[in-house]
């Protein structure tokens, strides 16, 4: 088949703040494959190097080497340090029908309301007003980011939030990785106070700490810990399974997590708490994802409200568009 490719840029409406910094454009790559009887396919590869997966210019330098001849073999050559192309270029394998034992099998997507569908909540102060709109949608769980401020400033902000919304709303914290073990207690013990659920508390260390820290708090807190940066690839996935187990929640990027054939063999295999997480993808690698997850959530893996509530956060509306005519502008 034939592949071809499409670098793209999309503004958010205003930098996502995160405790790795600022981010403000979301750049990725769009896949077009046209197979011998003409049928098209697309795929995304939208890499977050902060998180661990490989760069912009190291995917484009892959995608170069397939130039415009392709084969679906070769999705297997694609290393393991480049798990964002793995999962772009196996939108091609997705979409092919060729019947193996081994296969699972992705139906088509009914999208997801908004009931099963986590919210992002605008970082700090704004989550106050911020959550009123995107609950009258219909969204019952929300994310908020915390770790960009300081401690008592966000604590106290949590304080006046969690008293603002209704004893009904589910709330998600991620730390992405910015506290030290003192304060993810704090925040633990400040969780289990509040008068609503705190679903978990995500990642609340960086990946090389977190794991030597867990069992300070093992039984000490009703609020559950997951793990995000922790488990960026699929490598990084099943090592921390391994040592951990069921101790925490893990939460999954597709678009990051390489192959989504091998992502969908461990989830049967091994049953993990997940929760199915954008990765700021377009519309594109996002139907994708969604595939995977709903395909996974029907085989009774995860009950948990998907994050994948971030359509609100760019500054157009690609999400009405088609794949061909989102394609087409870039
Ligand atoms: O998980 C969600 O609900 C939203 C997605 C999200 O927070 C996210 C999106 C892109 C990169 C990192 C993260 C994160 O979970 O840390
Ligand atoms: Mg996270």
């Amino acid at each position: 088949m034939r592949v071809e490719v499409r670098p793209y840029r999309r503004p958010f409406r205003q930098p996502l703040q995160t405790a790795h910094g600022p981010w403000a454009v979301r750049e990725g790559i769009i896949l077009r494959f046209e197979d011998e009887q003409g049928q098209v396919t697309f795929g995304e590869i939208a890499p977050i190097p902060w998180f661990g997966t490989e760069t912009l210019e190291q995917a484009r330098a892959w995608c170069d080497r397939f130039s415009r001849n392709f084969a679906l073999e070769q999705i297997d050559d694609i290393p393991d340090s480049l798990p964002a192309c793995q999962f772009g270029f196996g939108a091609a394998r997705d979409r092919v029908a060729w019947v193996s034992p081994a296969r699972f099998e992705m139906p088509s997507l009914k999208p997801p309301g908004p009931l099963s569908v986590c919210a992002l909540l605008p970082t700090g102060a704004a989550a106050l007003e911020g959550w009123q709109g995107l609950w009258e949608q219909g969204h019952r769980t929300f994310k908020w980011k915390i770790g960009v401020a300081a401690l008592a400033e966000e604590l106290s902000l949590f304080q006046q939030l969690v008293k603002a919304v209704p004893s009904e709303l589910r709330l998600r914290l991620d730390a992405n990785g910015g506290l030290t073990g003192e304060e993810a207690a704090t925040w633990l013990a400040e969780c289990d106070r509040a008068p609503l659920p705190i679903e978990f508390l995500e990642q609340p260390l960086p990946p090389a700490q977190i794991l030597d820290w867990l069992p300070q708090v093992k039984g000490q807190f009703q609020t559950a810990i997951a793990v995000d940066e922790s488990v960026a690839t699929f490598r990084q996935l099943q090592q921390v399974y391994e040592r951990v187990g069921r101790q925490v929640v893990y939460v999954v990027k597709p678009a990051i997590a390489g192959d989504s054939q091998r992502l969908a063999h461990f989830c049967l295999q091994h049953r993990p708490d997940v929760v199915f997480s954008s990765a700021l993808e377009t519309p594109i690698g996002r139907h994708q994802a969604l595939r995977l997850a709903q395909a996974l959530w029907n085989q009774g893996i995860s009950k948990r409200a998907l994050g994948f509530g971030v359509e609100h956060w760019f500054a157009d509306d690609w999400a009405t568009l088609s794949a061909e005519a989102l394609w087409a502008q870039l």
